[in-house]
């Protein structure tokens, strides 16, 4: 699904107005219909007490149209105008009068001499104060009016975007940010929504397809995509009945040393269940043992020292893919090792955890990356190899720059993780919290180098490990629980996962 930004937004709305030769308030009163219909389905006609506060811009005119058809169906609301701005734009004047034209109890306007409403745990609270508009800081007395509601424990419904998040920033000291209970976004998913500092605000979320223009919408390309079933349905290939293992490639998993062998052990395994054909794990001769005896279905191979470590990289595997780092440590010995394998190598591989570290720490090895390799750093081992940053965006920003001019792949592991190429972002729909646990990113690592092993392309190879990852953790958790979640339970889940691709969506849960 794209992901489009505020600039996109408002051509499409002007395109869907000039197409359909209709004035732009018209869009206003059906986005504000959808509005009303999505609250009405659930209350029903109930009298419940709804505040419905707008800003003066066009969210505070979805807002005035909501609370009209509320109005106009009887139910106990009041409006208020959040004063916020002198500049009324002329849709939201517009919704204005209309409110205005069908019932007295015109809206209560609060500036700042204002004293803010009571509002009670009882409310439902309409939040229609800035949308993706919002462009600075809102003054003092609207902040207070935001903490109002959060204080309030009502039942908070969000138009569009919560009122002030930033499209373009996370919130800084000071700032203050409506939490919805939901949120009903138009047309499609903002970015915020899925970066760490903004997220924790969209609890629940839908979107409300108002209808802009379809044309427009499917021709624009975008900078960011969100990554579902429905795109990786189109990245998978099926296997046919004939198939054998040759036919699915044969993965090599690097790494592993005294004490972390469960790292490679989990990653050798991940990328058998990810439908690697055959699976080689090139471990220090410490771990022979202990991967044989751990994983009957995997040969493993190892250098010529009796250490503890890994202190050479030289194997007789032809591998179709490779994923070098999981419990490999960073002794001197390792990193020369690392160094002489990246210097042979040609073909993109996957380089986790402990090659991060290395790389990060010896810039100059960049250089022997194979291109369209893919790294998939949590965020210490991200801002190590790319140094820091001040938000979730400037992040996002110099991630895509550095994978840009390295022309790798870099996969940023967290709540929801995103892959950048080419400076573009995909972030993935899948998982949840029980992911983060040990060994969770060495079965990703696993189940990348098994798809691209078969063949996938290191792009599809990256969003579709992602996404299995997630989606085999989303599966596990009904058995396991989010707490009881372990890495290894993720991998006895791969295979759900590749089933659920095809199977029936499950009804949507009641808000
Ligand atoms: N485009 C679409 O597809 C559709 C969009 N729709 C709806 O429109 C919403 C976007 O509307 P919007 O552009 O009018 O912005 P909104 O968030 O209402 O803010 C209003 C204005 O406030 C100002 N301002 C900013 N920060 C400020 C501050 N701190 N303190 C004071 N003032 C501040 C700033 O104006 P400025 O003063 O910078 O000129 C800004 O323009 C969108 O979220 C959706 O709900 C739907 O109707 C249907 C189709
Ligand atoms: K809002």
């Amino acid at each position: 699904m794209k992901i489009y930004s505020r600039a996109q937004i408002y051509e499409a709305d002007k395109i869907t107005a000039e197409k359909e030769s209709l004035p732009s308030i018209n869009l206003m009163e059906r986005a504000g219909g959808y509005l009303y219909e999505w609250v009405h389905e659930r209350l029903q006609g109930g009298k419940v007490p709804i505040k419905v506060f707008c800003g003066i811009g066009n969210n505070g005119g979805d807002g005035m149209v909501l609370a009209r058809y509320l109005v106009e169906n009887n139910y106990n609301v009041t409006t208020y105008v959040v004063n916020y701005n002198t500049k009324r734009v002329p849709d939201f004047l517009e919704a204005y009068d209309r409110l205005k034209s069908v019932t007295k109890n015109w809206p209560i306007v609060l500036t700042e001499e204002s004293v803010l409403p009571e509002i009670s745990p009882q409310d439902i609270v309409i939040d229609a104060i800035f949308g993706i508009g919002l462009n600075r800081a809102p003054q003092d007395w609207v902040k207070k009016l935001f903490s109002a509601i959060n204080a309030s424990n009502a039942y908070v419904l969000s138009v569009d975007i919560p009122s002030g998040m930033y499209m373009d920033r996370s919130p800084e000291e000071g700032d203050v940010i409506v939490l919805p209970r939901f949120t009903l976004s138009f047309q499609a998913p903002k970015l915020p929504f899925f970066l760490p500092a903004t997220a924790p605000f969209m609890q629940a979320w839908d979107i409300l397809d108002i209808g802009l223009d379809p044309e427009y919408l499917a021709k624009t390309p975008t900078d960011v995509e969100l990554i579902g079933k429905q795109e990786v349905i189109q990245m998978y290939k099926s296997r046919h009945q004939f198939a054998h293992k040759g036919m699915f490639g044969h993965s090599l998993l690097i790494g592993g040393s005294y004490g972390k062998m469960g790292a490679i052990v989990l990653a050798s395994k991940a990328a058998m269940r990810a439908g690697s054909g055959m699976v080689t794990a090139y471990v220090p001769q410490i771990g022979v043992q202990i991967l044989q005896t751990a994983l009957p279905e995997v040969m493993a191979e190892t250098d010529n020292f009796n250490g503890k470590v890994l202190e050479e990289i030289d194997f007789q595997t032809e591998a179709n893919a490779i994923g070098i780092g999981p419990g490999m440590g960073t002794d001197p010995k390792t990193v020369k090792a690392v160094e002489g394998f990246l210097k042979a190598q040609k073909n993109p591989m996957v380089i986790d955890a402990d090659a991060i570290n290395i790389i990060a720490a010896h810039p100059a090895l960049l250089e022997h990356v194979p291109n369209l390799s893919i790294f998939t750093p949590h965020l210490g081992e991200l801002e190590r190899l790319i140094g820091t940053w001040k938000d979730d965006f400037d992040r996002l920003e110099k991630t895509s720059k550095f994978a840009k001019t390295h022309d790798i792949i870099i996969v940023i592991k967290g709540a929801h993780t995103i892959t950048t190429h080419d400076m573009k972002l995909y972030i993935n729909d899948s998982g949840n919290p029980g992911l983060a646990t040990a060994g969770s990113g060495d079965v990703l690592t696993g189940v990348i180098t098994g798809l691209l092993a078969q063949g996938y392309h290191p792009m599809e190879a990256a969003l579709m490990g992602v996404y299995f990852h997630g989606r085999a953790a989303d599966i596990a958790i009904n058995q396991y629980g989010i707490e009881g979640l372990m890495a290894g339970d993720v991998i006895e889940f791969l295979g759900r996962a590749y089933m659920d691709l095809f199977a029936k969506p499950e009804e949507p849960k009641a808000p």
